[in-house]
């Protein structure tokens, strides 16, 4: 049976009359690269935070380790290195400091390790924090998350200040030598192409609440896009099986679907409506498909 490094049952949170997460489920398995998706405001990082014990549950149960975060913060903190949104960085100190501050918190800090990040991530002993740019400022907080080498990462948006190569090697790097190591990370991000690149799971976060949570392979197998032609142009999209979001006019369109082909084949046939071709969308366009669609079924 698969061990599950992080178990969320029935969690909601409320900020005055903002419900930020709602009967959220979840469950994060040993070993795996769990990413994050959502809309702003969809309530990644009030996730996180309760996940780390800084929040506490207003409703539902977060066990970490299976320990109760808000209970036991060393029990669980002392295992996590973590990534804030905000890099939350001490602003009078060095590099150098930052590391010495740090590696006291943590008796497994590997200063060889350290070393060899430090290097990786081009960053001077001697630059005081706010001298740092975003991005190395993000490179120090990696950093500082990675060097005790925590059995699980949790890192919210690890991208957000990182420029394009920077973030291609060496987050890709990190993530799958976390992984190959047989820690687990759980992440948020934006940038969907990442996401589908490093992660073996993921959730969809819409509105506080879990709108797909799924292995990643399952997610892509199970959404297809066609493009096809009706005999006569139309002057709406019709009624579909398993369409989530269409586009185009007339007599084309491009169609994003989820599950349920056979279905979907036979009423394009008794339509006789040619699919011009078939392919696979990728995870960024069935995350569009799918807000569209929560969007089109509240608007109704
Ligand atoms: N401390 C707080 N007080 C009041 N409202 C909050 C607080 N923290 C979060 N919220 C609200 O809860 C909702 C979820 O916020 P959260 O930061 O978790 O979203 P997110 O998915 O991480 O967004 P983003 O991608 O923009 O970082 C938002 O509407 C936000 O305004």
């Amino acid at each position: 049976m698969t061990e599950h490094v992080i178990e969320i049952q029935n969690l909601s949170r409320r900020f005055g009359k903002k419900q930020a997460l709602s009967e959220v489920n979840l469950s994060v398995p040993e070993g795996c690269v769990f990413g994050l998706v959502g809309e702003n405001g969809a309530g990644k990082t009030t996730m996180l935070k309760h996940v780390l014990g800084f929040l506490k549950p207003q409703q539902g149960v977060v066990r970490v380790f299976g320990l109760d975060p808000v209970a036991d913060p060393p029990g669980v903190l002392g295992r996590i290195g973590h990534l804030s949104e905000n890099r939350d960085l001490p602003t009078w100190m060095s590099i150098r400091e930052l590391f010495e501050f740090t590696r006291a918190f943590y008796p497994k800090w590997d200063p060889v390790y350290a070393e060899e990040l430090r290097n990786m991530f081009e960053l001077t002993l001697n630059q005081k924090v706010p001298t740092l740019s975003r991005g190395q400022k993000a490179r120090a907080g990696l950093l500082l998350a990675l060097a005790h080498r925590p059995p699980l990462l949790v890192l919210d948006e690890p991208s957000s200040g990182l420029d394009p190569v920077v973030r291609k090697d060496i987050l890709d790097a990190i993530i799958r030598t976390v992984v190959d190591e047989g820690r687990t990370v759980l992440f948020s991000s934006h940038l969907l192409d990442e996401v589908q690149r490093v992660s073996d799971q993921i959730a969809i976060l819409d509105q506080g609440r879990i709108l797909l949570a799924s292995p990643l392979d399952q997610v892509l197998v199970s959404h297809y896009q066609l493009t096809v032609s009706f005999p006569e142009p139309q002057p709406y999209f019709p009624q579909l099986t398993g369409a989530l979001t269409w586009s185009g006019s007339g007599r084309e369109w491009k169609i994003v679907c989820n599950g349920q082909k056979k279905e979907l084949e036979a009423e394009l046939e008794a339509m006789h409506c040619e699919i011009l071709e078939q392919g696979a969308p990728t995870l960024e366009e069935i995350f569009v498909a799918r807000m569209k669609s929560v969007e089109r079924s509240s608007a109704n």
